[in-house]
């Protein structure tokens, strides 16, 4: 157990030992032998002194002292948990708060930088402040409130900075949506899928997905499945099935799911494909394939038009500790609609104007099933389309929606401009600041900051917290080790009991061949068939060399072990019981040793010396892997030299 580097001489014999051993006339006993009854054929034999010794060295009241710690340690993650559990609870209330003061259905706006084709003119029509978007043209002068504008050279990761809190709802177990809403060409699918180089806020949100999951902040474990669909044309296609190569009207079984609501509300998809995903590898993957599929196709205004709303739905399964064993499941859905768009300026015409027809009709039916939430109408038009249907449950009471409302920086598109801007107004759940008097909106930020603070304590306290956690486990479970060997130890021991009479007798019936490793210059008179060979020689040389090593690489393999808890875990290494516990340990190991070796030197004596020779399976090897803890394991002094 706590082995010191002193306690490698235990095993070898003393220089006195040695000397003792060589004084003794082959075939008498030493005097300290008298009391043992002679055993015939015992003097017929030359009789060699064997020496025993005992390596045992984990006395019972430290085991106990071990079973006490590892108690202890179980009953402080326990507190540390509920702790973390607590502070969690914190976090997600003061993010629940902000997220109540701010609105249930926060709305933001990015205006989409010129492009290359884009006509710019002179005069600028749109002025962008941090909260607002003015439109202005001759006679006209247009002004929307925002929570946020981002302005034309707005980062991808600008704009996620501003999604992650709803992340943290929907870890939190809340069902949350993210829609990106807006005319052709203005940037939802660069916004929701993003470029490799410039990735949008899905990936970026997988990612922090599993970031999270990893984090040892948790007091839940976490898992995750992905689903991606369109609607299109009125149709469910589910994006993820084998051989998604189909149109809608060409496959009609996975191109025309159906909507189930359960009685507690809850909407599933029937036969959607749901991919559970372990890791992020496996996640872009699917979420790749997923958007390949989807239907886009030419038009005048965007040549990779998207002609479906693109729904693609994270399910994160949580699951705490054994006081909270239920899993809960909670959705995040993002949703990348397809463009609201006049029909005559895309040039539609056949397919293409029965798509943006359809496109538009869903469009109108979710503004008016958030319109209806907003002013909290006892009715909410769900039925109206299939994409409100399926967003119903996470849509309305308790969920989170943010929608991103994009815009064309071009004069060409003002009246769509204006017309998304008014669908994002209908959408917000709170008056605007410009509405709301100076005093009450000063309150109101000076609240949110404070919430903001209270968030970012509770969550350095929980990250704390985890990490006293994760050391606190490491040290436990290095004490487990410990004991369970020791308890290994105790089982070999009750196996094999061996009284000293146990010994002789099994010495008197090993066949004779076995005294093979017995040393000449031990005993001069040893008949020479009997004495070990130069190889033999080598071959115990180079055992006795790997039991020493073993035993010192097990000594400080055990001994660093804890030193490497102990350095790493302030809490407890630093804690006076555990300092006193190996303090006291590593002083009784080097106390069981001195006395073990002051124990053994006469015993060697006694009654072992009696016994010439043991059966090779009482023996311990080099190749025994239980060498290293053996208690009371004996080795033959024979055997050493
Ligand atoms: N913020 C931006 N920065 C750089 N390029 C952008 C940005 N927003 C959009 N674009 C570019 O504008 C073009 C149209 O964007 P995108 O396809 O995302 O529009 P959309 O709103 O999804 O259109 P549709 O509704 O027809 O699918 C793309 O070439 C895209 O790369």
């Amino acid at each position: 157990m706590f082995f010191s580097a002193e306690e490698e001489q235990i095993s070898l014999p003393s220089e006195n030992a040695m000397e003792s051993l060589k004084s003794y006339p082959m075939g008498s006993s030493p005097d300290s032998l008298d009391g043992i009854s002679p055993v015939s054929g015992l003097h017929d034999a030359p009789t060699i002194p064997a020496i025993y010794t005992d390596v045992n060295v984990v006395p019972e009241h430290e085991k106990n002292e071990l079973k006490q710690l590892i108690w202890n340690l179980e009953g402080e993650i326990e507190l540390l948990r509920q702790k973390q559990r607590s502070l969690n609870e914190k976090r997600k209330e003061a993010l629940n708060k902000i997220l109540d003061i701010k609105g249930s259905i926060r709305a933001l706006c990015r205006v989409r930088p010129f492009l290359l084709t884009d006509k710019r003119n002179i005069r600028e029509h749109i002025v962008t402040g941090p909260e607002k978007i003015v439109v202005k043209l001759p006679g006209i002068r247009k002004e929307f409130e925002f929570e946020k504008v981002f302005l034309q050279e707005a980062s991808q990761e600008d704009v996620f900075v501003e999604v992650e809190p709803i992340l943290k709802s929907a870890l939190d177990g809340h069902n949350v949506c993210v829609i990106a809403y807006g005319q052709t060409g203005t940037g939802k699918t660069f916004t929701m899928d993003g470029t490799n180089e410039k990735p949008g806020i899905l990936p970026r949100a997988l990612k922090e997905l599993f970031h999270h999951q990893a984090s040892k902040n948790n007091s839940y474990s976490l898992t995750f499945s992905l689903s991606m669909l369109e609607v299109y044309m009125g149709n469910l296609r589910d994006l993820l099935v084998p051989k998604p190569s189909c149109r809608a009207y060409e496959a009609p079984t996975k191109c025309n799911l159906t909507i189930q609501t359960d009685s507690k509300g809850l909407v599933e998809i029937e036969g959607l494909t749901d991919v559970p995903i372990p890791d992020l590898a496996t996640a872009s993957w699917w979420y790749t394939k997923g958007r390949s599929v989807r239907s886009t196709s030419w038009t005048n205004v965007n040549e990779a038009s998207s002609r479906s709303h693109c729904l693609t739905r994270i399910t994160i399964y949580r699951r705490g500790d054994a006081s909270e064993a239920k899993e809960q499941a909670s959705k995040l859905w993002m949703v990348d609609l397809g463009g609201s768009e006049r029909l005559l300026k895309t040039g539609a015409a056949g397919l293409t104007l029965d798509e943006g027809r359809a496109i538009n009709l869903s469009l109108s039916a979710l503004g008016d099933v958030i319109a209806a939430l907003r002013k909290k109408r006892g009715h909410v038009p769900y039925r109206n389309s299939k994409l409100t249907q399926i967003l119903k449950d996470s849509l309305g009471d308790g969920s989170k929606v943010l929608m991103l409302v994009l815009v064309s920086p071009c004069e060409k598109d003002v009246a769509e401009t204006i017309c998304s801007l008014s669908f994002a107004k209908r959408a917000r759940a709170i008056e605007s600041n410009r509405e709301m008097p100076d005093e009450l909106k000063k309150q109101r930020e000076k609240r949110i900051m404070l919430l903001k603070e209270d968030m970012r304590e509770a969550e350095e306290e929980s990250q704390k917290v985890g990490n006293q956690i994760q050391k606190a486990e490491i040290l436990l479970s290095e004490n487990k080790s410990l004991l369970s060997i020791t308890y290994k130890l105790l089982e070999e021991e009750v196996k094999a009991p061996m009284s000293p009479q146990e010994d002789l007798k099994e010495a008197i019936e090993t066949p004779p061949t076995f005294k093979k490793g017995i040393k000449r210059n031990l005993c001069n008179s040893l008949p020479r068939f009997m004495t070990s060979t130069e190889a033999s020689r080598q071959r115990k040389s180079a055992a006795e060399k790997e039991i020493v090593g073993r035993a010192r690489s097990f000594r400080s393999g055990t001994r660093s072990s804890i030193q490497f808890s102990a350095s790493q875990s302030h809490s407890y290494a630093d804690h006076p019981r555990f300092k006193a516990f190996l303090k006291n340990s590593n002083r009784k190991s080097r106390h069981a040793e001195t006395n073990t070796l002051l124990r053994e030197s006469p015993k060697c004596n006694e009654s072992d010396s009696k016994v010439d020779a043991l059966p090779r399976s009482k023996m311990v090897t080099a190749s025994d892997p239980n060498l290293r803890v053996i208690p009371r394991h004996r080795r033959r002094m024979s055997d050493l030299i």
